[in-house]
C-alpha cells in the first residue's frame, strides 16, 4: 500500500491520487456493453442464453427459478444461517420503515390545500451481483425497501448459480420472480424486456464494472429503465487520528479490499506512527484473508495518506467523496457536520464497516466513484414516485385569482386565465342570486 505525505505533493499528484476512472473510461467496457445491450434488444432471449453461455458457463434456456427450488433451498438451510438472515431482514426494515414519507398537507394560503403524496414505482428491477461471491445481504438491502414501498414486481437477476442464501433472502423479502441471468445480460433484459423478462421500470443494485456501465447506458434511453445510482466496486476511506487502533483500521481497510480487485481502501491519518503501523497490520491480516489474492490486488491500488490535521483529513475525505467512511478519531460524532460527501459514515472504534454492510439496518448500495458528491445512500424514497395534490374551496380562488390571472396575462395565455375567470364569473353570478 502506497504511503504518501499530502504536504509534500503538487495540485496536480493531489488530484491525480483522489481520481478513479469514470464507469465509461474503458472505450472496451463501452463498446462491449454497447454491443450486449443492442444484441439483448434484437435477438432478446436467444441472446441472453448466449451470452449466460459465455460468460457465465451456463448452458440453459432455464433461467426462470421455480418456487420448488426456492422451497428447497430453504430445506437445505441451516437455522443458524437463517436467523442471521432473518435478524438482518428485520434490522433493514426497522431503519427504513421509519423513512415512509407521510402525506404532507399545506394550506398555503386560506382555501388552498397543497399536499404531497407517494406512490411505488410498479416493476422493480434487483440486480444482486454474484461473479466473485454469492451477496445475499444485498438482496436485503434492495428487497426490503422495494417490499416496504409496496412495488408490485420485484424482479431478480443474479448470475448462476444462485445461493440457497440468495433465493431464501429473496423470499423473505416477497420476491418470486427470480431468474439466474447476470451481467450487462441481466440489466438490458429487465430494461427492454425479452421473451422471458418482462421490462421492469426501474433498475436497483450494484455490480462490477460492466453491470454499471449497463446500468448507465440503459438510464440514458428513455425507452430503458431509470436506475438507482452507479454504485460499483466498493470503497473505503478511514479517518483516524494518533488515539485510532492500527489492528482495527486494517481489519476494515481489508474488509472493502477483498470485494474485488477493483476495490479501494484509503485510510487518511494525521499520526505517521499510525500509519506506519496500519501498513504494517494490513500485511499481517492479509495473510488471513481467504480470499487474500483479490484483497492483494485491491491494495495495490489503496494508499495511506498523511495529513497535517484533522482540518485537512476531512477536506481530503470530502474531495474523495467515499462510499464508506469511517471515522476513528477521539470524538468521532463532534466532525459529523463537516463530513459533506459520504454514502455511509462509521462513527468510532466499535462500529466497524461490515455492520452497516449486514445488518446494523442502513442500506449497503451506496454510490461509488466519487458520486456521494450528487448521489445519496438507497433509501425509501428510491422506491416510490412524488406526486402532488392540490384542491381549492370557492374562497380559495377567490383569494388566489388576482394572482394567477395576472400571470397568465404576463405571459399571454389567455385560455389559463379564462379557466380562472370563467369560474369566478360563475362565482360572482351564485354571489349575486344569493343576495336578491
Ligand atoms: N457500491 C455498492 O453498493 C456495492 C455493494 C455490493 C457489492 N459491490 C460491488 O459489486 C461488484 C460485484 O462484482 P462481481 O463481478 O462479483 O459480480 P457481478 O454480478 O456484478 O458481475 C458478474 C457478471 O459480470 C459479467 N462479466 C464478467 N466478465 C465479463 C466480460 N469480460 N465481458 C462481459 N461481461 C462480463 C458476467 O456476465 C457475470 O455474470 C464488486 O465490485 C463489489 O465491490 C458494490
Ligand atoms: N461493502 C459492500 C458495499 O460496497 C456490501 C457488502 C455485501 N456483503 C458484504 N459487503
Ligand atoms: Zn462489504
Amino acid at each position: 500500500m502506497l504511503t504518501v505525505n499530502w504536504q509534500t505533493l503538487s495540485d496536480k499528484q493531489q488530484t491525480q491520487l483522489l481520481s478513479r476512472p469514470a464507469i465509461n473510461s474503458s472505450a472496451d467496457i463501452t463498446a462491449i456493453v454497447t454491443d450486449i445491450i443492442a444484441n439483448i434488444r434484437s435477438r432478446g432471449d436467444e441472446a441472453l442464453f448466449e451470452y449466460t453461455k459465455k460468460f457465465d458457463q451456463v448452458d440453459s434456456n432455464d433461467i426462470r427459478v421455480t418456487a420448488a427450488q426456492i422451497d428447497a433451498a430453504e430445506q437445505r438451510l441451516g437455522s443458524e444461517i437463517k436467523q442471521a438472515i432473518e435478524v438482518a431482514y428485520q434490522q433493514i426494515r426497522r431503519f427504513h420503515q421509519a423513512q415512509v414519507q407521510d402525506v404532507i398537507r399545506v394550506e398555503t394560503m386560506p382555501g388552498v390545500v397543497c399536499e404531497m403524496h407517494t406512490q411505488a414505482i410498479e416493476a422493480v428491477g434487483l440486480y444482486i451481483p454474484g461473479g466473485s461471491a454469492p451477496l445475499p445481504s444485498t438482496v436485503l438491502m434492495v428487497g426490503a425497501p422495494a417490499q416496504l414501498a409496496g412495488c408490485n414486481r420485484l424482479v431478480l437477476c443474479s448470475p448462476p448459480p444462485l445461493a440457497d442464501e440468495i433465493l431464501y433472502a429473496a423470499k423473505m423479502c416477497g420476491v418470486d420472480e427470480i431468474y439466474t441471468v447476470g451481467g450487462a445480460q441481466a440489466v438490458a433484459a429487465m430494461a427492454y424486456g425479452t421473451q422471458s423478462i418482462a421490462k421492469v421500470n426501474k433498475i436497483f443494485g450494484p455490480g462490477n464494472a460492466f453491470v454499471t456501465e449497463a446500468k448507465r447506458q440503459v438510464s440514458m434511453d428513455f425507452a430503458g429503465a431509470a436506475i438507482d445510482m452507479p454504485a460499483g466496486p466498493s470503497e473505503v476511506l478511514v479517518i483516524a487520528d494518533d488515539s485510532a487502533d492500527s489492528q482495527f483500521i486494517a481489519s476494515d481497510l481489508l474488509s472493502q479490499a477483498e470485494h474485488g480487485h477493483d476495490s479501494q481502501s484509503v485510510l487518511v491519518t494525521t499520526c505517521p506512527v499510525v500509519a506506519e503501523n496500519t501498513a504494517q497490520a494490513v500485511l499481517d491480516q492479509l495473510e488471513l484473508l481467504s480470499r487474500k489474492d483479490i484483497a492483494a490486488q485491491a491494495l495495490g491500488h489503496s494508499m495511506i495518506i498523511i495529513a497535517k490535521d484533522l482540518e485537512q483529513a476531512i477536506e481530503i475525505s470530502n474531495t474523495y467523496a467515499p462510499e464508506h467512511l469511517i471515522v476513528q478519531t477521539r470524538d468521532a460524532r463532534s466532525l459529523v457536520g463537516q463530513l459533506k460527501n459520504a454514502g455511509s459514515i462509521f462513527l468510532g472504534e466499535w462500529t466497524p464497516e461490515s455492520v452497516g454492510d449486514y445488518a446494523s439496518g442502513t442500506n449497503h448500495v451506496l454510490p461509488t466513484y466519487g458520486y456521494t458528491k450528487t448521489y445519496s445512500s438507497l433509501g425509501m424514497a428510491d422506491f416510490v414516485k412524488r406526486y402532488t395534490v392540490q384542491e381549492l374551496s370557492q374562497d380559495g380562488l377567490r383569494n388566489l385569482a388576482p394572482t394567477v390571472t395576472r400571470l397568465a396575462d404576463a405571459e399571454g395565455l389567455t385560455a389559463h386565465k379564462r379557466a380562472v375567470t370563467i369560474r369566478m364569473d360563475q362565482l360572482a353570478k351564485c354571489d349575486q342570486a344569493g343576495k336578491k
